[in-house]
């Protein structure tokens, strides 16, 4: 019997941020146990920018999960090492063409949509213009998912399994709605949402959920 004491996973989160979202919404389908510690991205001008979190994530974002000895940044390789290390409830599809419908959603969102409405950048946008510009950015990068989804989607972004693709796509529909997007146009991702959105490992994974998020907001 081996006497090594397996570390619980720490995940560095923030309840509302999208990318710490997608890599929660992993860990709970994977049936992955791990504790959370939050940082603030307002709190006394970002808590991602204080030098004890500068060493654990030189990018001073979140999300960051320390597991098996170490330390991983960026929210798609963190699913991505989970899913080579735990493949357990796999989230890639066998299919090599089904793989790379999964990565193309994945990186539209999280390279051409989310990075688009990150606070730093919102902060440059300015008060007046970030609305607007959020807007212009989510429904641009969702003509391109949507019509992905058109050929590619079954019950769930990729056929009938949850991907990757689905941990990216529910919390950007969220910020959608956070920004006022108007998601008429887009009935299929919206019909993936509503199928997602109550499956137990996205409750958990939820905002409103987590242990940081603030009681007025929490359900
Ligand atoms: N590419 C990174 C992006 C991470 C990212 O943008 N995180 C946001 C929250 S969703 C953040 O920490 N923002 C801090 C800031 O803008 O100062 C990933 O996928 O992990």
């Amino acid at each position: 019997m081996s006497d090594t004491i397996e570390e619980m996973p720490v995940l560095y989160s923030y309840w509302r941020s999208s990318c710490s979202w997608r890599v929660r919404i992993a860990l709970n389908l994977k049936e992955i146990p791990y504790d959370i510690k939050a940082v603030s991205l307002i709190k006394g001008g970002g808590e991602q920018h204080c030098n004890e979190y500068r060493e654990v994530n030189p990018m001073e974002q979140v999300p960051s999960l320390v597991i098996d000895g170490h330390t991983l940044i960026e929210s798609l390789s963190i699913m991505n090492y989970l899913e080579e290390t735990r493949p357990q409830r796999p989230l890639m599809p066998q299919d090599c063409y089904k793989r790379a419908k999964v990565r193309e959603i994945c990186e539209i969102i999280s390279s051409a949509i989310q990075p688009l409405q990150n606070l730093i950048v919102l902060i440059y946008v300015g008060e007046e213009k970030k609305k607007e510009w959020a807007q212009h950015w989510i429904m641009r990068g969702f003509r391109a998912v949507e019509k992905l989804l058109s050929s590619c989607a079954g019950k769930y972004c990729v056929g009938d399994e949850i991907t990757l693709a689905d941990c990216c796509l529910v919390p950007q529909v969220f910020n959608a709605r956070r920004f006022h997007v108007d998601l008429r146009p887009f009935p299929i991702i919206l019909r993936i949402d509503r199928e997602l959105e109550n499956l137990p490992a996205f409750r958990a994974a939820h905002p409103s959920a987590q242990p940081d998020c603030p009681p007025e907001v929490a359900k």
